[in-house]
Order: structure tokens, then C-alpha cells, then sequence
């Protein structure tokens, strides 16, 4: 098919190698969770049920860091285009997808695979269009994908805003945070394409990874394969259609010291058909200072921009994140141990 990217003959010598990996079957043998499912209209009760409601969201982000939300204030119609619309655009041929200036975007908007990769499992079998929303209106007014992620955004951010105030409250904090360092246009949409998968056991659609962000809020098809660690388990999310998934961030996990956690998760790669998802990535501007809103703070403040080129540098050169291990207070006391050892 002309819209797949070239896994096949890019990874080619990793396939070969693969052979002699084992297949691993856990992969597909995890167990099913039942993440907490939170309606959110209990918000607009009387005081009662909407502490209730604040208070089921704050345990589902403290004891999952994972959670599923419904009367969630996205119009079902919107996701219904946003399916309709992601698929249109990864089905257009892969040469117009890889060029230096699609859909008018900036460069590297478009991704697919892993440059770096040294071996499979540092291979994601998945593109992606990873659109920042300052770019929206770069795109031509007449697509009618721009619109469609226009009306996702602006939705979208509503309601991370919205949880984002309610986890800051759970934990005593009147926070402006939220309304002063995160405008609209610091955020992201993630649309996300799984081709089927030829090694499903032995590829990942999407490599074990925390989000960078404050708070990602997840659409997903039927089909499957999201998994989350949860107690050094991996349990796998089974999609419920009418319900977004919500997630806490590396930079919600700081801000909160630590009370939420950025659980790690991973895509298994479809067998027999295609998977589609998308994200809307919650962040604050790249200046503003993530700080722990309690004492003794666990990490050490610092700015997105920081984060991400902290980032950058640790997947150059050792091939991994690391996150916010780099960030944390104790840290700092680390060379005096290891003399005395
Ligand atoms: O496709 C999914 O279900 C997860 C996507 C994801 O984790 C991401 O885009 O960061
Ligand atoms: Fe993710």
C-alpha cells in the first residue's frame, strides 16, 4: 500500500536478527484492568456529589495515575470526525506525508519509526502527526482536518484546564497555575496510526514511555493494545467508546511531588488490522518554572524547555529518557555517597 511508511526495508536487518529473539507472548498475555470510570457531569451536582467526584478523580490519579471519564464535555461528534479525518490523512501516500512542508506544518511534524534505533525494540511500528497548536493556523482554512482538530483543542483544553484545577485543588492548592502558564497554543495533538504489525510479539506500536507533559487526554478506537504499568504489572486498557482517557504527566507528577504519578505505558502492535488514536498533550509554555507545591520538595524547579532538552541529550546518549530522575533533590547528594563508598 502507498501511504505505509517503509518499516520493512528500513528495519530490515532488525527483522532478520529477530529470529533468533524469542517471541515474547507476554506481550499479549497481561491482564485486562478496569480503570476507574468518572462521570463528570457529578461535577455539576450540588456541593456533595461534586466533592465526591473531585475526590474519585484524585484517588484514580494517586493509585493509577491512569484514569477513564465520561460526560467529559468533548461532543462525540467531534471524535467521530476526528477518527474519520485521521484516517483520511494517514491513507494519503507515504512521499506526501514525509514532505519537508506537509499540510503546511512545521518540519518534523510527521513521524514515523525510530531514526535511532539500535535494535527492534526500540522501534515503534506507528506514525504520527504531532501537531502543535500554535500550527493549526498555518494549515489551509479549507482542510477540513484543520477545523476538525481546531474543535478537538479548543475542547479538549477546556477539560484538561478543568481536571488540572481539580487534582491542584485536591491537594489544598487554590492554583492560577494553570490559567497563567498554559495559553492554548503551548499545547499539542498527537494523532497516532498502527499499521498491522508482521511481529506483533516482538515490535511495539508504541515503545514503554511516560508523557512528558502535565496531563494527556486519550481517544482510542476498538481495537486495542494500550497497557499501563501499574505495581510493576503490565495490564491492558479495554477501550470503552465513550470514554476518554486521562493520564498524568512527568510535569503534573513534579508539580504534585510526587502524590500523582507519570505511569509508564506501552502500545502492543495490532495483528490483523490497523489501530488509530489520538492525544491532546496538556503543557504549559516552555518558560514556565515547575515547582512542587509542597515542602520538602522532591525535585528540583525547572522549565519545560529544560525538560525536553534534558531529554533530547539523554536519548542521544544512552538511548533512554531517564525523566525526572534527573530533577530530583537527592540528586544532589549522590557524589558524596558514592565517595564513601
Ligand atoms: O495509542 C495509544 O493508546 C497511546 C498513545 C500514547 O501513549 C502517546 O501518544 O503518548
Ligand atoms: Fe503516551
Amino acid at each position: 500500500m502507498d501511504y505505509e511508511p517503509p518499516f520493512q526495508e528500513t528495519y530490515k536487518s532488525f527483522l532478520q536478527n529477530s529470529f533468533d529473539e524469542s517471541e515474547d507472548k507476554n506481550l499479549f498475555m497481561v491482564e485486562e484492568c478496569e480503570l476507574p470510570l468518572i462521570n463528570l457531569s457529578q461535577l455539576n451536582l450540588e456541593q456533595l456529589g461534586r466533592d465526591k467526584c473531585i475526590k474519585e478523580i484524585a484517588q484514580a490519579a494517586r493509585q493509577w495515575g491512569f484514569f477513564q471519564v465520561v460526560n467529559h464535555g468533548v461532543p462525540q461528534e467531534i471524535l467521530n470526525n476526528l477518527q474519520y479525518e485521521q484516517k483520511m490523512v494517514f491513507h494519503l501516500p507515504f512521499e506526501k506525508k514525509a514532505e519537508e512542508k506537509f499540510l503546511n506544518l512545521s518540519t518534523n511534524s510527521y513521524r514515523w519509526g525510530n531514526p535511532e534505533a539500535t535494535s527492534l525494540k526500540q522501534v515503534p511500528w506507528s506514525e504520527t502527526l504531532h501537531i502543535s497548536l500554535a500550527d493549526i493556523s498555518r494549515m489551509d482554512k479549507r482542510n477540513s482536518l484543520r477545523s476538525t482538530i481546531d474543535a478537538f483543542g479548543t475542547t479538549a483544553s477546556t477539560l484538561a484546564q478543568r481536571l488540572a484545577e481539580i487534582l491542584a485543588q485536591s491537594l489544598g492548592i487554590e492554583s492560577n497555575f494553570f490559567r497563567e502558564n498554559c495559553p492554548p497554543k503551548s499545547s499539542y495533538i498527537r494523532m497516532n496510526r498502527y499499521p498491522k504489525c508482521p511481529l506483533a510479539s516482538k515490535v511495539f506500536g508504541l515503545v514503554p514511555h511516560s508523557d512528558s507533559n502535565l496531563l494527556t487526554i486519550l481517544y482510542q478506537d476498538q481495537v486495542g493494545g494500550l497497557q499501563l504499568m501499574n505495581d510493576r504489572r503490565w495490564f491492558k486498557v479495554k477501550p470503552n467508546p465513550k470514554a476518554l482517557i486521562i493520564n498524568i504527566g512527568d510535569l503534573f507528577q513534579a508539580l504534585s511531588n510526587d502524590a500523582f504519578k507519570s505511569i509508564k505505558h506501552r502500545v502492543v502492535s495490532p495483528q490483523g488490522v490497523e489501530r488509530f488514536s489520538a492525544a491532546y498533550f496538556y503543557c504549559p509554555s516552555n518558560d514556565a518554572v515547575i515547582q512542587s507545591y509542597t515542602e520538602p520538595a522532591m525535585y528540583r524547579p525547572f522549565t519545560l524547555i529544560e525538560y525536553r532538552q534534558q531529554i533530547q541529550k539523554d536519548v542521544q546518549d544512552t538511548g533512554d529518557k531517564i525523566g525526572l530522575s534527573r530533577f530530583l533533590l537527592s540528586n544532589n547528594i549522590s557524589p558524596k555517597i558514592v565517595s564513601n563508598s
